[in-house]
């Protein structure tokens, strides 16, 4: 293994905003960090192609269009909360990983909040510009206390919550509205959930929103939500701008109707002076910062440790803990998982390649089982291997810049193409007749029964064609060895790395030598080789599986080749071969297939 990487190798990373040092520097000694402060959206796209991994904070916009110019690009990591800069669904589409630090600076963007109800309730900003501009205006500052008061939260999540509570220890009575708040977490904090905003909005003395932007919380706070607060309510966004109608909160700020406004975030930032937010900024009554919420340097520290960690993990092919878009999996679980990771990304590149090379044979068989026994049927969360599956299955039809199939977008790609998979599990040995404690196999079902939903175990084995169309592979691991155990009809024992070559023939004298003998003569070596007999039936208990009530079709291969002397020939060579090659030796007497599979 060389010592160094080639700098071309070595995974780049594009940081275009101010990301704090403590994490940036975990990424250094391996990868190539590119700090671009100031990029325009042009320039993004321009260089987008050239990334494996892109750090932001809110300023950076991730559209679609940034995603799909990336060519490489595997992960979109958000050094704060909020990801609504970035385009997740796009990058859901095309297997980009997108993480977030949901915790990092919660306590931040509470402290902030109260920093600002405090600085508005005090008028703190106007009479610290005062007194800088020589005056001395002490009746003009007269403010109101938050004790005693009611504070009315929207979204009582991580940031809502640590809010309430800190609201609690000013004395103050704390209401939240949020459907999806356990009463049980409110209770233990004595919030009183409520759920209506017309219940709260009447009532409240100061109203605080900490939801996320979302489709039901764009404009939520709007001029009849405003209307409806008591004269001389103040309200607080530290959420998102979008959240409440700008206009609407200038209108009432105008009129008198709330005595004030904070707020650290705008529909588009920074505001543009000339707009509404540009107005609401100006207002004498509005307390305003630009976005600082998450501005403290342990939040800082805490957020850009938490995304550079996860980007590590991912460029090492690992999963994050805070993907926003892939199914979370505990790291213990994910670890167990790896080598079957692969050998089911083998058993389907192995599927693709044999039975689409195979005569008759075609991609159309899109219904799959995917039977997973002994040690491993105990592991529940199999999205890695679901995901390894299909990016087996097709990355050996698609183009080499062509989706990048992981966990995060498997399921979509499969529904488009039309592939169903059902994975079962059995705790049953994996084979009785061996040692093997976990076996997987997949089995394709012909396409006249993939239509029909009704249950796989059945069709699996009696709706199968007979003879050379039953498509069985299984595999096992043994610590990080792969080993393909089963090949249609073939009992198999060979490892799913690199070119092979997989002929079926009579097993008769003289096969050996005649392949050799084609082999050399384009100029191939042979680097092993292994026969592999017809294997006994295939019982559903083989599979774990329930067998037929009559029991009647309870095989799959049924013996019906026993009499036949053939063999699976599995050779390991040196390099790929053109097709002209396998069509030489299907060509040759006593040999029926053969196909090139790279692995
Ligand atoms: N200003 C800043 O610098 C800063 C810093 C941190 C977080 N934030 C923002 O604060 C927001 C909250 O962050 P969080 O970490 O608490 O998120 P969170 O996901 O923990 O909490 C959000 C809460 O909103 C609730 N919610 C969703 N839709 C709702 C609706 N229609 N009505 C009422 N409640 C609803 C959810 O149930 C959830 O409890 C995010 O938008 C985040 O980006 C801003
Ligand atoms: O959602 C968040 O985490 C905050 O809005 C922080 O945004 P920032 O990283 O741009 O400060």
């Amino acid at each position: 293994m060389p010592l160094f990487k080639p700098k071309e190798l070595t995974p780049k990373v594009l940081v275009p905003e101010t990301l704090f040092p403590d994490g940036l520097v975990l990424l250094q000694s391996s990868l190539d960090v590119d700090e671009r402060k100031g990029l325009t959206p042009d320039e993004l796209l321009r260089i987008i192609p050239d990334y494996d991994a892109l750090l932001v904070r809110s300023e950076t916009k991730v559209t679609a269009a940034v995603l799909q110019a990336a060519r490489r690009l595997k992960v979109v990591a958000r050094a704060g909360v909020g990801v609504d800069n970035v385009d997740v669904d796009e990058a859901t589409k095309l297997g980009i990983v997108v993480v977030n630090s949901p915790s990092g600076n919660i306590g931040a963007a509470a402290e902030h909040t109260i920093a600002l109800m405090m600085s508005m309730a005090r008028k703190i900003p106007e009479a610290c510009a005062s007194l800088k501009d020589g005056k001395w205006e002490r009746s003009k500052f007269v403010g109101v206390e938050v004790k005693g008061k009611i504070l009315g939260i929207i979204g009582l999540g991580k940031v809502g919550l640590t809010v309430a509570r800190l609201a609690k220890g000013l004395g103050m009575t704390v209401n939240a509205l949020d459907p999806y708040a356990s009463p049980a977490v409110a209770a233990l904090a004595s919030v009183n959930l409520v759920s209506s905003l017309a219940e709260f909005l009447p009532s409240v003395d100061f109203l605080t929103i900490h939801t996320p932007l979302i489709a039901s919380t764009r404009g939520m706070i709007s001029k009849a939500e405003l209307a409806q607060m008591k004269p001389g309510a103040r309200i607080l966004n530290v959420a998102r701008g979008g959240t409440v109608d700008e206009g609407a909160l200038l209108e009432a700020l105008e009129s008198g109707h709330l005595a004030g406004a904070a707020v650290d975030v705008f529909t588009s930032e920074p505001p543009d002076l000339d707009s509404t937010a540009g107005k609401l900024v100006a207002h004498p009554r509005a307390v305003v910062t630009p976005h600082l919420g998450a501005s403290t340097v342990e939040a800082q520290e805490n957020v850009s440790v938490d995304v550079c960690e996860q980007v590590l993990e991912i460029l090492k092919g690992s999963l994050p803990r805070s993907a926003v878009n892939a199914p979370l999996i505990l790291p213990e679980e994910y670890q167990k998982l790896q080598p079957f990771v692969r050998l089911v990304e083998k058993l389907g590149s192995l599927y693709t390649q044999h039975y689409a090379a195979m005569p008759g044979g075609s991609m159309t068989w899109n219904t799959f089982d995917l039977i997973y026994q002994g040690e491993i049927a105990s592991i529940s969360n199999t999205k890695p291997l679901f995901a390894a599956l299909i990016k087996g299955l097709l990355a050996p039809i698609s183009s080499a810049d062509g989706i990048n199939i992981n966990i995060v977008n498997a399921e979509l790609v499969a529904r488009e193409r039309g592939i169903f998979v059902s994975e079962r599990h059995s705790r049953d040995p994996a084979d009785q007749s061996s040692s093997y404690s976990s076996l997987v196999t997949l089995v394709a079902r012909p396409p006249s029964r993939a239509s029909s939903r009704a249950p796989a175990s059945v069709e699996v084995v009696t709706g199968a064609p007979q003879g050379h169309s039953q498509r069985i592979i299984s595999g096992t691991c043994s610590g990080d060895r792969l080993l393909i155990t089963r090949l249609g009809r073939f009992e198999a024992s060979f490892e799913p790395e690199g070119n092979l070559i997989i002929c079926e023939n009579y097993d008769s004298p003289g096969k050996i030598g005649v392949v050799g003998s084609i082999l050399g003569q384009a100029g191939v070596n042979i680097n092993f080789m292994t026969v592999a007999p017809v294997s006994p039936n295939l019982t559903f208990n083989d599979l774990g599986l329930t067998p037929d009530k009559d029991g009647s079709e309870n095989t799959v291969a049924k013996g019906e080749f026993s009499s036949l002397n053939e063999a699976l020939m599995i050779l390991g060579i040196d390099r790929d071969v053109p097709l002209q090659v396998t069509s030489d030796l299907a060509k040759e007497g006593g040999v029926l297939s053969a196909c090139a599979v790279t692995l």
